[in-house]
């Protein structure tokens, strides 16, 4: 997904700040779905909700974009009150992906990604240009699918249609809710590898529910983990999540091998390096910044206990697979 492809879609509408204030969901028959949950998610920022089956995030989701009225409790987007707005001019500003996408099986490609821009009422020219420009933003040439109807695409890329569907009007928000779990477990990591990439480049607010925490952990730039009837346990970057789970609630979800997790966020920064000796050229290099757990990676191949940390062509220093082991897990003190 080339940053150039965008075009016009890069000149974008902001992202805006979503807040929920004390919101709730109560069903007629008695159920809480959600009690009492306020959160806050950054400008731009990827927040993923992640709790067991059944905790209410789904509903959380569908409340932002009141496909679900709350019960209680105010909906800001963008420092408005949205709570009583009109839902579906509240929809045309958020986007919202589903497993399984939901396009529609008797239009193209490109009828599908259009359908909102034509609801908005576009110019049919304005709405194809727009629908081009996004089947490229996600990865797939307009030419070659844009003609297609979904069954003629794989799981993967109809998922891809599917977020550039919800991109199509420039949405502030996007809410996605189990985008990728349709799909097999190698065509989902290329799907997140390539949805982060176009995150860099639309820099959305994304509110993401997903069960898997890898997942989580890969694409959140925060996490709030949830647990019956959408009480929020804990609310934190991925690292923070892995290395101090906030209860035992967190501690159990997050499992045996958060260790494991926590070293595929955590970077090599300067403080975990012993000072060279000599130049030390012998040992295998890694650059600062690289994941500690990619580091340890190196040094499993190479048979090395020592790895040559470089920033730049400079080397800065020598990481130990004993230091790199014994990082510090505060909440387990
Ligand atoms: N119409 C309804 N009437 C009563 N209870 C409902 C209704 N719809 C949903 N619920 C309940 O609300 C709770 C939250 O559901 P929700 O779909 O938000 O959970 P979830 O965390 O997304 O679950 P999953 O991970 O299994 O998809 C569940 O206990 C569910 O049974």
């Amino acid at each position: 997904m080339d940053a150039t492809a965008t075009g016009d879609a890069s000149a974008e509408k902001k992202a805006a700040p979503i807040e929920l204030v004390g919101i709730r969901k109560q069903y007629p028959d008695g159920t809480v779905a959600v009690g009492d949950l306020s959160l806050e998610v950054r400008a731009g920022e990827l927040v993923v909700l992640i709790g067991p089956s059944g905790c209410g995030k789904s509903t959380v989701l569908r409340m932002v974009n009141r496909l679900i009225e709350p019960t209680a409790g105010k909906i800001m987007l963008d420092g408005e009150d949205v709570t009583s707005a009109d839902p579906v001019e509240l929809r045309r500003r958020i986007g919202y992906v589903i497993q399984n996408v939901g396009l529609f099986p008797h239009q193209t490609i490109q009828a599908n990604v259009g359908t909102v821009p034509r609801l908005l009422g576009w110019s049919r020219a304005r709405v194809r240009q727009r629908s081009d420009e996004l089947l490229e933003l996600v990865g797939l040439d307009p030419a070659k699918f844009g003609k297609r109807y979904p069954q003629e695409l794989s799981g993967g890329q109809r998922q891809r249609v599917g977020v550039a569907r919800a991109l199509a009007a420039d949405p502030v928000v996007l809410l996605m809710d189990e985008p990728f779990s349709a799909v097999d477990p190698i065509v989902r990591g290329r799907l997140q590898e390539e949805f982060l990439r176009l995150q860099a480049d639309v820099r959305k607010t994304i509110v993401l529910v997903t069960h898997d925490l890898d997942e989580a952990v890969r694409l959140g730039d925060r996490i709030a983990v949830l647990s019956q009837g959408g009480k929020l346990e804990q609310y934190d970057s991925p690292a923070d999540l892995l290395g101090r789970p906030a209860s035992p609630f967190v501690r159990e979800f997050v499992g045996a091998d958060r260790g494991i997790r926590r070293l595929a966020v955590t970077p090599v920064t300067r403080d975990m390096l012993e000072p060279l000796d000599g130049d030390n050229g012998e040992y295998p290099a890694t650059a600062l910044g690289t994941s500690l757990y990619d580091a340890l990676a190196t040094m499993l191949v190479t048979n090395s206990d020592y790895l040559r940390v470089t920033d730049g062509d400079e080397p800065v220093g020598l990481l130990t697979r004993h230091r790199l082991l014994s990082i510090d897990y505060p909440a387990e003190q």
